[in-house]
């Protein structure tokens, strides 16, 4: 089913229990996401994701970039990372974000995936260096993908389709009792980026 913009109420709760995920749809406009779609793929500094996997350093084919109000160290997949300092657009969009979600945010966690083969396999993002039980704000720029969440222990599954411009929210205990993932495809050609805004301990 096709869903319109009036359809999605950022009050509702798209999750059964155990946590909260509110979707808002788009919040920039078709040229306004076009115009940061480009400027993000242009500026930002990407680089290939380094992880180590059982005790082996490897590098993905999806594109990061890790950007903060300070230079926080972060650890992410077993490596420790420094971020840059936020430039304007991200400063820019981390404030429509926070009067749109009423939450603060202190960092982000940029992904840029060339196109529908890359992904991200089911994970949380409850990384120690993150506030328990901050809220982590998405959004999406280029590419439609689908986006999917699966209880840790249960058999429920809540699906989304992100379009550009489009915000999702997680909040409360949901790192603590859902997965989350981008699935591969092969019908997408064209790359999405992904901004998530978050809240590192100071
Ligand atoms: O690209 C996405 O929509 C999800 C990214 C994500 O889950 C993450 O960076 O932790
Ligand atoms: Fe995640």
């Amino acid at each position: 089913m096709e869903l319109f913009q009036e359809d999605f109420s950022a009050e509702k709760n798209y999750l059964p229990y155990d946590g909260t995920v509110n979707y808002y749809g788009k919040i920039l406009s078709e040229q306004e996401s076009e115009k940061f779609y480009l400027k993000l793929f242009n500026e930002i500094e990407w680089k290939n994701d380094e992880a180590i996997i059982f005790g082996k350093l490897i590098y993905t084919k999806r594109k990061v970039a890790w950007y903060a109000n300070e230079n926080f160290e972060y650890t992410y997949s077993n490596r420790t990372k420094k971020a840059l300092k936020f430039t304007e657009d991200l400063l820019y969009l981390k404030n429509l974000v926070e009067e749109k979600t009423g939450e603060t945010y202190n960092s982000c966690l940029l992904n840029l995936y060339h196109s529908g083969e890359e992904g991200m396999a089911y994970h949380s993002d409850g990384e120690k260096d993150l506030k328990e039980n901050g809220a982590i704000a998405s959004l999406s720029f280029g590419a439609k993908r689908k986006f999917s969440f699966k209880h840790k222990t249960g058999k429920e599954r809540v699906d989304f389709i992100l379009e550009t411009g489009s915000l999702l929210v997680m909040k409360g205990e949901t790192q603590k009792h859902w997965l989350h993932r981008l699935p591969p495809t092969k019908l997408v050609k064209s790359p999405r980026i992904n901004l998530t805004f978050r809240s590192i301990e100071e």
